[in-house]
């Protein structure tokens, strides 16, 4: 693949106040500041300043952080992406929706009426869902299994983008499977864009099957180059192997970012955002992603092999399968103790952290993209709004002037923008 063609894609995901636990003890947010609107569209209009690609907003119908430790996404994404829109001109605006509690008909409807409205701004992130309160909120003892999941994803995909499709043509869906039996066409009218691009967040075999099949851009958690590397690989050939341009599926791993002026500034801040955090927090976080019981977690001691070397049974690990792998790398390649590694995870969450200046974000940045590893990145400022100013005023500059990243926005859509093409009309219809 040519780099010169590759554009260097930058979303920033918008976890509430910030991916740091403590966020939401900065001075710039206040106590209702994850349910404000007000919040989000600043955020948003401080990515527009900086030309990022989209505002991402993570979600899941169901409570994954602890609320009484770190203010966790309360309001339905759609709402929050309606307003956002409304705020700004060019930034796309990525949803998540879970294709285990959603039905097709009625997201399909949500994410296109939102697409209409935006001028063609926005994407689906598909997501599975792992999280056991979600399953609670609708009537499943437990989560149910990943390959179980799967199918009806795979199932929910095809009846959503037949769905887009018959508000361009008019032609009738008509799907029957194991999971929906869907007929008729979708009232809202087609987008600029057609319909929206699918993002895929989900690293198992399963997750990196589908998105290599589908999607447009994969939400990986990916946290060394080599695993970058070949995690890039496997889902181009995928894309390959399914007659796609692999092109057409960007890699996009998230990215924490810490900044400071200096690295001393940098790691000072990062310091003093854990300092209203149980040590609980990233501990317990940890034990989960790695479907280990806490006790077995000794802090001062690398994590036994025997621990590392898989979950008992995949089909039954309720966790994610990608972040597991992710985390169980690092752990192995660097042979950290366990409170090495919570330092390294930022707290325990599996995404890639750089606790530096904006020259070594920026480095990280260059480095990954030109070695295959991403085509961009999901930035997870630690707090927001702080985070996200710097490093559209600090990182976005230097990316600016070493020729990685856009000066403007050049195209009117979401779709334009990634360089991803339209489905031709019934490839979709009997999905
Ligand atoms: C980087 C990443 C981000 C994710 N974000 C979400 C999310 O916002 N909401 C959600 O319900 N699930 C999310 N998931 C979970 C996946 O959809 C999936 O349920 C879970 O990872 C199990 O699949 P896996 O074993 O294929 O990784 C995410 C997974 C990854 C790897």
């Amino acid at each position: 693949m040519s780099s010169s063609r590759r554009q260097l894609v930058l979303n920033v995901n918008v976890l509430d106040v910030g991916i740091a636990p403590g966020a939401w003890t900065l001075d710039d947010v206040h106590t209702h500041s994850f349910v404000d609107l007000d919040h989000f569209t600043r955020i948003a209009q401080i990515a527009e300043r900086g030309t990022l690609d989209a505002f991402f907003l993570a979600d899941g119908p169901g409570f994954w952080e602890n609320p009484r430790v770190k203010p966790t996404r309360a309001l339905e994404p759609s709402v929050i992406l309606a307003a956002v829109a409304t705020a700004t001109e060019h930034l796309g605006l990525i949803g998540t929706a879970s294709t285990t509690f959603n039905d097709p008909r009625d997201l399909a409807e949500r994410f296109l009426s939102l697409d209409y409205l935006s001028g063609g701004r926005v994407a689906w992130n598909v997501v599975t869902t792992y999280s056991p309160t979600a399953a609670a909120n609708f009537g499943f003892e437990q989560i149910p299994g990943r390959d179980y999941r799967y199918r009806r994803a795979e199932a929910f995909v095809g009846v959503v983008t037949a769905l887009w499709e018959s508000a361009r043509s008019g032609v009738p869906v008509s799907h029957h499977s194991e999971f929906f039996d869907v007929d008729g066409v979708l009232r809202v009218p087609p987008s600029e864009q057609g319909q929206p691009p699918l993002i895929q967040a989900g690293g198992s075999p399963a997750g990196r099957d589908l998105a290599g099949r589908t999607a447009h851009g994969v939400f990986s958690a990916e946290l060394t180059l080599d695993a970058g590397r070949r995690h890039y690989k496997h889902v181009k050939d995928v894309a390959r192997a399914a007659g796609r341009n692999p092109d057409d599926v960007k890699i996009l791993p998230g990215l924490i970012t810490v900044i400071g002026s200096t690295e001393a500034e940098a790691v000072a801040r990062h310091e003093q955002l854990r300092t209203h955090v149980p040590a609980k927090f990233g501990w317990d976080r940890l034990s989960l992603t790695l479907g280990v019981p806490l006790a077995e977690l000794d802090l001062d001691q690398p994590i036994p092999a025997s621990l590392l070397d898989g979950p008992p049974d995949p089909a039954t690990f309720a966790g994610s399968l990608g972040f597991r792998e992710s985390v169980v790398g690092l752990a192995r390649e660097r042979s950290l103790t366990v409170a090495q590694l919570l330092r390294e995870l930022d707290g325990g969450g599996g995404h890639r952290a750089v606790i530096g200046t904006p020259g070594q974000v920026a480095d990280t940045i260059e480095a990954w993209f030109r070695a295959e590893a991403a085509d961009g990145f999901n930035l997870m400022p630690d707090a927001f709004p702080s985070g996200l100013d710097t490093f559209v005023d600090e990182v976005v500059p230097l990316l600016r002037k070493r020729g990685l990243f856009r000066h403007e926005y050049a195209e009117k859509t979401l779709r334009e923008r990634f360089a991803v093409p339209l489905p031709e009309y019934g490839a979709a219809r009997s999905a």
